[in-house]
C-alpha cells in the first residue's frame, strides 16, 4: 500500500546493519524536496543508512519507507524508479569515458540513454569533458560526473556518499552549489553523507548520527551549534556567528584562545 507523505524517506524504529545491526532503533524522516546532509564521525553508520535505502544493508526490524512505500515491498530491480545511489568512489579499470560512466547506470525504464546523459552533462556545465576518460579526470570533475550520473537516472531521490570529500575549496563549493541548484531546480531530494559543515549549512535538513544512533535532526540552524558539534565529534567546537554566517572554530592547546 502506498501512503502519500511529505517525507521521501522514513525509518521507524529501524535496526540496520550487515550480519548484525550497526544502527540502533532509529526513527527519522527526510522531507521532500530537500537537500539533506548526514553528518557524523567516521564509522558512525552514515553510509550504512544510505545502503539501507537501496537494500544493500539489511533492515533487521522496524519499518522503512521510500515515497510512502515499504522498502520491503520494492523489488531490487524496481529500485531505480525510486532512487539513485552514488558511492564515495568509483574505480574504472577500463578506459571508460564520462559518457560511458553516465550511461552505465539505470533509470526506471532501462539503461540511461545517450541523449539524456548529454542533456545532464550540459545542464551541469561539463559537456566539454563528455569524451574524456573518467580515470584521467580530477577528483572535482569525477564528483560532478557522479552527480550527473545520478541526475540522469531521473529518480526523485539521489543518495550521494561523501560528494565533497577530497576537494579543494573552490571545487567543494562547486559541488555544494550544484547540489543546492539541482534540488531547487528539479524539486528532487538529495541525501548526502560526509564531514562537511559547509554542505550541512546550505542544506534544508541535517541528521547527526553517532555510534549508530541519531543524535540530533533538524534544520541547520538547530543542529550546527557548539553543543551538538562538540558532542558529535567529541572535541571542543565553537560555532561563531559573523555577519549572519556560521563559522566553525575548534579550541586547541596550540592556538591562543
Ligand atoms: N559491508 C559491511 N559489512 C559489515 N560491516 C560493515 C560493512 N560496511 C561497513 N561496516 C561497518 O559498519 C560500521 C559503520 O560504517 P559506515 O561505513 O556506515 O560508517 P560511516 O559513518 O559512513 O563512516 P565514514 O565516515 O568513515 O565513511 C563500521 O563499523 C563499519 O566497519
Amino acid at each position: 500500500m502506498v501512503v502519500m507523505s511529505s517525507y521521501i524517506v522514513r525509518f521507524v524504529n529501524a535496526r540496520i546493519g550487515y550480519n548484525e545491526p550497526i544502527i540502533k532503533e532509529i526513527t527519522l524522516n527526510i522531507p521532500r524536496p530537500s537537500l539533506t546532509t548526514i553528518l557524523g564521525p567516521n564509522g558512525s553508520g552514515k553510509t550504512t543508512l544510505l545502503r539501507a535505502i537501496i537494500k544493500y544493508a539489511r533492515i533487521f526490524g522496524g519499518y522503512a519507507y521510500i515515497d510512502g512505500k515499504s522498502i520491503d515491498e520494492i523489488p531490487i530491480r524496481d529500485l531505480p524508479k525510486y532512487v539513485s545511489y552514488s558511492p564515495a568512489e568509483i574505480y574504472s579499470q577500463m578506459s571508460l569515458t564520462v559518457l560511458d560512466i553516465v550511461t552505465s547506470s539505470r533509470n526506471g525504464e532501462g539503461w540511461i540513454n545517450k541523449d539524456d546523459a548529454v542533456a545532464v552533462l550540459k545542464y551541469l556545465g561539463i559537456n566539454n569533458i563528455a569524451s574524456k576518460r573518467f580515470d584521467e579526470l580530477s577528483t572535482g570533475q569525477k564528483r560532478l560526473v557522479l552527480i550527473a550520473r545520478a541526475l540522469a537516472s531521473k529518480a526523485s531521490l539521489l543518495l550521494l556518499d561523501e560528494p565533497t570529500s577530497n576537494l579543494d575549496l573552490s571545487n567543494k563549493y562547486r559541488v555544494i552549489l550544484t547540489l543546492r541548484r539541482i534540488v531547487n531546480d528539479k524539486g528532487i531530494t538529495v541525501i548526502a553523507t560526509g564531514h562537511d559543515i559547509d554542505l550541512a549549512l546550505i542544506s534544508d535538513w541535517v541528521i547527526a548520527i553517532r555510534n549508530g544512533d541519531i543524535m540530533a535532526m533538524g534544520v541547520p540552524g538547530d543542529i550546527i551549534n557548539s553543543k551538538i558539534l562538540s558532542e558529535l565529534y567529541d572535541i571542543d567546537v565553537e560555532v561563531l556567528e559573523i555577519n549572519g554566517h556560521r563559522l566553525i572554530y575548534v579550541h586547541n592547546e596550540f592556538m591562543n584562545d
